[in-house]
């Protein structure tokens, strides 16, 4: 892809490794929903490329809902207070819920949302994040589905951008300043 003239991008997960993770994903899950009524909530915008993958990966008739949510300030950031910008379209009443996100980094934002949808009547809540920055985790969330742990580095693509750019890379890739 064509970049400004001062920044490169470099490889770090190519588009081949993510979609064989993304198939197996889509296997395990498919094995694990087999006859419950599976809805992915996908936490935009970050995870709108996973998910239409991920859904496509999955052979059961599953619903998917989005839900969009922002930090309270930025000097707050850290205190891992989220508030709802865009809420659900449907109940989650008797539903089976996986929350699809791009990336696990302090955990803030998966940890007040697992616990806001807990909190709405579906029969189980679980979490599918494609990549998980282990090391700067500051809450501890459980990750059931995981695509890649990768190292505490800047990335972008697959959905994941910076400044809103280069969310429709097919690889996640750093960004290299020249
Ligand atoms: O674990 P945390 O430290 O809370 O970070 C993870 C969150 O950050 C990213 O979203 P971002 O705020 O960049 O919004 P976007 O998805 O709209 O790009 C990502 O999609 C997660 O929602
Ligand atoms: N685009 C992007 N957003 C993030 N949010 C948390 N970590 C990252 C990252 O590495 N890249």
């Amino acid at each position: 892809m064509r970049t400004p003239a001062d920044e490169r991008l470099e490889v770090m997960i190519g588009e081949r490794d993510i979609q064989e993770r993304v198939a197996q994903l889509g296997r395990r899950i498919t094995l694990d929903y087999e006859g419950k009524d599976l809805v992915l909530v996908a936490i935009l915008k970050g995870s709108f490329v996973f998910v239409a993958d991920l859904a496509r990966a999955i052979d059961l008739p599953v619903a998917v809902d989005f839900m969009a949510v922002s930090s309270y300030g930025m000097s707050t950031k850290s205190s891992g207070v989220v508030r709802i910008v865009k809420d659900l379209d449907y109940s989650l009443d008797q539903k089976h819920v996986l929350v699809v996100e791009d990336i696990v980094d302090t955990g803030l934002t998966l940890n007040y949302i697992f616990g806001h949808l807990k909190s709405r009547g579906a029969m189980s809540v679980k979490i599918c994040s494609l990549l998980d920055k282990v090391g700067r985790r500051q809450v501890a969330v459980p990750v059931h589905y995981k695509g890649f742990e990768i190292p505490d580095e800047f990335v972008v693509g697959y959905g994941l951008d910076v400044e809103e750019r280069y969310r429709n890379l097919k690889d996640v890739c750093r960004v290299v300043k020249i």
